[in-house]
């Protein structure tokens, strides 16, 4: 099996310095510690090649970086079986959702990994996550994941729930892929794939807002934002809806709907969804047309935003799309 390992960064590729962990590790030291662990797998019938498209902490990257690693699997996408895009963890969860987006149909492994200690240290994550990462490949099964700390996470789903431990990542309101332990990597279902064929698709808007509502956001707030967005996220609590008695927050994000903002309603919880329909505060805006993200995570709804808006500029077409599940992001309960 052929493999292409594209490296970008993130705390798995960083050394210290005089300023704190930055990534730097070269292709060639990269390829060393790939070898490593890959000799110390039971089974080395791999072929690794190896790509250092940038070297960023996650922090750094743009939904232009998402387009980089999406192009770069297109462009090799023949010439290899499987994909491992080496990522800082901080925001490897937006961009495994929006590979999600922009890769969809592939009919081979898209695995993206990462760690919370760099590759180069004695007691790493690093190591195990590099080596999960191979034997994973080696299933063969079709779509975009995140490998970590032993779980195999869909691609949409994969949200960081730790800022230093080992099991760093969560699967949020959807089964865990798969186990790895030891080698061996026991499947609970299939990675979830809406297209039949393969569809590459980078086109996206960038020109999205994402609120958090807290008690006392000022209306005012929504003033200048039809001006600069074209969508805006609001995640507001509970299972979903608006204040409208001090700050009239419903009234303005009406009006954001009128001027043609696409507004996506979304919570602050992590599981379990929105339900707008269960409170009048809730039903209130679902007059709107709003959009509503069921139980997607807020990792999955910026990317998705952004793809959506670069697909249609229209409203009604944004609703729709953006509501209708790609890539297992949205339960069946809710689409
Ligand atoms: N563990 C990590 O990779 C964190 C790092 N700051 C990054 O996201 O690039």
């Amino acid at each position: 099996m052929k493999i292409l390992v594209l490296a970008t960064g993130g705390t798995i590729a960083s050394v210290e310095t005089a300023n704190g962990l930055l990534p730097g590790l070269n292709v060639q030291e990269l390829r060393n510690y790939f070898s490593e662990q890959n000799n110390t797998r039971q089974h080395s019938d791999l072929t690794l090649d190896f790509h250092l498209l940038m070297n960023k902490d996650s922090t750094n990257m743009s939904p232009n970086d998402w387009v980089t690693i999406s192009q770069a699997i297109e462009r090799d996408y023949n010439n290899y079986d499987a994909f491992i895009v080496t990522h800082g963890t901080d925001t490897l969860g937006y961009t495994a959702a929006a590979l999600s987006y922009m890769l969809q149909g592939v009919n081979k492994p898209i695995v993206l990994t990462g760690s919370q200690i760099p590759l180069s240290f004695h007691k790493t994550d690093a190591k195990r996550n590099v080596r999960d990462a191979l034997t994973y490949c080696l299933e063969g099964q079709p779509g975009v994941v995140v490998v970590f700390d032993g779980k195999v996470i869909q691609g949409t789903r994969a949200v960081k729930i730790r800022t230093k431990s080992y099991d760093a990542f969560a699967s949020v309101n959807h089964p865990y892929i798969a186990q790895i332990e030891g080698g061996h990597v026991t499947m609970t279902t299939s990675p979830a794939q809406t297209e039949e064929t393969m569809q590459f698709n980078t086109t996206i808007c960038p020109d999205i807002f994402l609120l958090k509502l807290f008690p006392g956001l000022k209306a005012s707030f929504f003033e200048a934002i039809a001006k600069d967005y074209d969508g805006i996220i609001i995640e507001s609590f509970g299972n979903g809806g608006l204040p409208f008695e001090d700050e009239n927050i419903l009234e303005q994000v009406g009006k954001l709907t009128e001027q043609g903002v696409s507004v996506v309603m979304t919570t602050q919880c992590l599981e379990e969804g929105e339900n707008l329909l269960l409170y009048e505060v809730g039903q209130k805006v679902a007059q709107y047309p709003v959009i509503l993200s069921g139980d997607m995570n807020t990792e999955a709804i910026v990317p998705k935003l952004m793809w959506v808006l670069g697909q249609t500029k229209d409203p009604i077409a944004v609703k729709r799309l953006f509501e209708t599940p790609i890539g297992g992001d949205l339960s069946a309960d809710w689409a």
